[in-house]
């Protein structure tokens, strides 16, 4: 017996409703995606998404939205796809500096991401003319706001290419059903001393419609 294959049902889940807007215009009406603003910050991302997911299917899910870049890694107007998901600050400070939760033994602090999948998307968003890389995209509840801060954090963590706050928790979401995930980012300001009227929120945002484009074509 042949059984009719389903179409793909991808959910993302973007911070703001700006983000989601420019994800949405991207997208075209893809009846495939389903949009969901989840809040700001890791513990809103995952309950947000956890309680869609304890009552709808999804073949995936996708955490969206603007962040910021290292210095050298990712420059603004550019576009991360996540290679791993972290949570940067999920630990314990001791004498001889941070310890994650898998060097205590809790967990993980850390989410495996499917490398095909997400390289298929990076050369789709490439194809768009976009500046794009894979490469570790941190969450954090605490946006990096000091030179100091955000060396310390590139020496600790050297093959981040960005940091934005909601990905581990939307991730842990995902996983804990089973459902493959993947982080998209566009880098809105470079991680270092906070001055949000220097943050290119808008070129992000039109890069994030433009990754958008992308990602429906490679889905
Ligand atoms: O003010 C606006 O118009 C506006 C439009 C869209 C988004 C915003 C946000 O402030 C989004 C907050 C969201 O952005 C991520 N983010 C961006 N830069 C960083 C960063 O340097 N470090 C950490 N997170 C960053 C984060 O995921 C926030 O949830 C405003």
């Amino acid at each position: 017996m042949e059984v009719d294959q389903q179409p793909i049902r991808i959910l993302v889940v973007t911070s703001v409703e700006a983000e989601r807007d420019a994800v949405l215009r991207g997208l075209q009406d893809d009846n495939r995606f389903t949009l969901l603003v989840g809040g700001v910050g890791p513990a809103s991302a995952a309950a947000s998404t956890a309680a869609v997911l304890a009552t709808n299917s999804y073949d995936l899910v996708i955490c969206a939205g603007i962040c910021g870049g290292f210095i050298g890694q990712a420059g603004v107007g550019s576009v991360v796809v996540a290679s791993e998901i972290i949570c940067a600050d999920l630990g314990a400070e001791t004498a001889d500096g941070f310890s994650d939760v898998d060097q205590l033994g809790f967990g993980s602090s850390r989410v495996a991401i499917d490398k095909e999948l997400a390289t298929k998307v990076t050369e789709a968003i490439q194809s768009k003319g976009l500046p794009v890389k894979m490469g570790q995209v941190l969450t954090l509840s605490t946006v990096t706001g000091t030179a100091e801060t955000a060396a310390a954090l590139a020496k600790r963590m050297p093959d981040a290419a960005a940091e934005a706050m909601e990905g581990y928790g939307v991730a842990i979401a995902a996983q804990q059903r089973g459902v493959p995930v993947l982080e998209i980012r566009t880098v809105s300001n470079a991680i270092g001393p906070r001055d949000k009227s220097a943050w290119r929120i808008k070129d992000a945002l039109v890069a994030l419609e433009q990754a958008s484009a992308g990602l429906r074509e490679v889905l």
